[in-house]
């Protein structure tokens, strides 16, 4: 097989998994993996489709720039350019951005502070922190309806082969090296912020 068809069956198959999660409501999310390095080109979900139907239509190819790479009737995500920051500054492999009710009351919640952090919990060690006072710290960022603005300011906190940012009122995009360490991240990042409300909650 193709790292082309390699790469599309491992976004499918993430794609398929996040949707079982219902995490997809109102088109909402955009997926990406990377298929080359030399040029840079990755495949990203297409924009505005029901992203709990698979298709095989789904994803297309894109450049370095986040544009098309081949021809196509499809159109990258809206969000595409995030995705571009995160191959265009580090090695990572997988990129993926959701809405859920816990990540974006997590962003109004911390929004101010611009950060949320995360100390004692076992499931900081999905990002790799196994020191016992470890502390994983998630950026928030305000959202922009501006895509390349959004871009501009989400590209200053990727610094890293793996990683997680929220977005104030609109989600969370996280990567890593691959689709495995990428959805893993997404798993943990939505499991600490269901746990931070349900906390918030009983001790209110
Ligand atoms: C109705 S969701 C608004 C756009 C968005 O935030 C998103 O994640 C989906 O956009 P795309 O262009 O990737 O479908
Ligand atoms: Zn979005």
């Amino acid at each position: 097989m193709s790292a082309y068809d390699t790469r599309w069956q491992e976004l499918a198959e993430v794609k398929r998994a996040l949707a079982a999660r219902d995490w997809f409501m109102g088109t909402s999310g955009n997926l990406a993996i990377k298929v080359s390095d030399e040029p840079l080109e990755f495949l990203v979900t297409a924009s505005g489709k029901d992203k709990y139907k698979e298709t095989n239509e789904d994803f297309l190819l894109v450049d370095a720039h986040g544009q098309p790479a081949q021809a196509s009737a499809l159109k990258p995500s809206a969000e595409t350019l995030l995705h571009q920051a995160i191959y265009s500054k580090t090695s990572a492999g997988c990129s993926l951005h959701v809405h859920t009710v816990a990540n974006n009351v997590i962003s109004e919640l911390y929004g101010d502070e611009g950060v949320i952090q995360f100390q004692g919990q076992e499931l900081i060690k999905a990002f790799g922190l196994w020191e016992q006072d470890a502390t994983l710290s998630i950026p928030i960022i305000p959202n922009h309806a501006d895509i390349p603005k959004l871009a501009d300011e989400f590209r200053n906190f990727v610094n890293a082969d793996k990683g997680a940012v929220l977005i104030r009122n609109h989600g969370i995009t996280v990567w890593g090296t691959d689709a495995f360490e990428a959805k893993k991240l997404l798993e943990a990042s939505e499991f600490l912020f269901q746990y931070q409300l349900a906390l918030r909650q009983l001790q209110s």
